[in-house]
């Protein structure tokens, strides 16, 4: 038996949700390109769903169905107050409270098809809630009930400010979300379809996936590359500063991937949001900064920037909290997660790959007193 580190090149599953193909990445053979110029993030999610894109009363029904459930229930909002506010990162607050959302669904054990699709929805809406909730409680602020004619994304940001969101940071967070959705065998997401593939419910598969994509090698990247953007403070400290962080095999975080060798085309288009947000908000200093990481990283280790990197500028420049970014991913990336629970369980067998051992040969039990 060999084994590949970290599971690299392996086919582990077929899935006909999204694909990476020489660089090029793909909802149902919708090229991201496309998908980010055009797609509403609810019309990605039906996509993503549904294996093909909604028709106008499709789309409709779709809205009005995330519109009907995004409330959650009082019990969860209240146990964000029980929480020790300030030390509780929102991915933790996230992870618990998506669980407990589990003990709320009368459904949670039902494992029909009509059943876990509901809770399809009930997870995509209800997500943004919590967010947005536990950002505005751990501030002693209320949270803020959601509006039914926003869509999915300027609801988003009406229930983190209570303000309505201006059109350009709407247009940019629906693109954020559509960027964010799905990306084929993903960490996260293979933890989700491990987890229901020995048939655990929905909230499991989800549970685990958030606590997955919070580790700063995947989705809790983001956030990193704003505390490194933040720790150099200006364009003329970044050559200083990155260039000691790999002279002492620091990694650089939003760089590198396990798939793409030339470049995630996913991210020229936070690039580009990054380069106009910044500028609007009169802090074209992150790009600045943000630019000059990328020449000397992919100089001089060839390393591309990778989805988490311009995001990081681009949700600051939209006066997001920075331990929310990861958060964000995950309200995106559940549509994702759901869609492959869900094929999951359409064509399920157990997942449950082997280890090559490399302990010691057979040993005889020693008594402890002879040891
Ligand atoms: C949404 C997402 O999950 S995208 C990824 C988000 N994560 C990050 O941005 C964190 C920084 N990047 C990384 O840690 C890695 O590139 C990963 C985790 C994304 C991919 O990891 P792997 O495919 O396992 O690559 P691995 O970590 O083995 O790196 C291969 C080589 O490139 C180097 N390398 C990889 N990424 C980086 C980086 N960001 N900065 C500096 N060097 C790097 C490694 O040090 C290693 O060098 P070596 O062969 O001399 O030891
Ligand atoms: O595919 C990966 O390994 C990580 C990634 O970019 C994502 O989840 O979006």
């Amino acid at each position: 038996m060999s084994s590949a580190k970290g599971l690299e090149g392996i086919v582990a599953t077929q899935s006909a949700i999204s694909s990476i193909i020489d660089d090029t990445l793909t909802y149902v053979g919708y090229d991201i390109d496309d998908l980010a110029d055009h797609a509403s993030f609810e019309e990605v999610v039906y996509l993503l769903w549904h294996q093909r894109l909604p028709k106008a009363d499709e789309l409709a029904e779709l809205k009005q169905q995330l519109a009907d459930n995004m409330s959650v229930p009082e019990e969860v909002l209240a146990h964000f107050k029980t929480y020790p506010i300030e030390k509780v990162h929102p991915m933790t607050a996230l992870r618990t409270a998506v669980s407990m959302l589990g003990l709320y669904d009368e459904k949670a054990e039902d494992m029909s098809d009509e059943a876990n699709y509901l809770k399809a929805i009930q997870l995509q809406a209800k997500m943004s809630t919590l967010v947005t909730a536990f950002a505005r409680v751990r501030k002693g602020l209320e949270p803020i009930q959601p509006k039914s004619d926003l869509s999915y994304a300027a609801n988003f940001l009406y229930m983190l400010t209570g303000e309505m969101p201006e059109d350009i940071a709407v247009e940019a967070f629906n693109k954020a979300l559509v960027l964010h959705a799905d990306h084929e065998l993903n960490a996260s997401t293979f933890t989700a379809r491990v987890c229901v593939a020995t048939l655990s419910d929905v909230y499991s598969g989800v549970v685990a996936a958030i606590g997955a994509l919070k580790g700063p090698l995947h989705g809790g990247a983001n956030e990193q590359v704003m505390k490194m953007l933040m720790e150099i403070g200006s364009v003329d400290r970044v050559d200083s500063v990155i260039q000691e962080k790999l002279n002492n095999k620091e990694k650089i975080m939003g760089f590198g991937h396990r798939v793409y060798r030339k470049g995630d085309p996913r991210a020229k288009h936070l690039r580009e949001m990054s380069k106009k947000l910044t500028a609007l908000r009169g802090e074209e200093k992150w790009y600045e900064m943000s630019i000059k990481i990328e020449d000397i990283v992919t100089g001089q280790k060839n390393l591309p920037p990778n989805v988490d990197f311009y995001s990081a500028s681009v949700y600051h420049s939209l006066n997001i909290d920075h331990d929310l970014f990861t958060p964000i991913f995950a309200v995106s990336r559940v549509s994702g997660w759901l869609a492959h629970i869900l094929e999951q369980y359409a064509n399920n067998r157990l997942i449950r790959p082997r280890a090559e051992y490399i302990g010691p040969g057979m040993q005889k039990y020693v008594p402890v007193n002879e040891r």
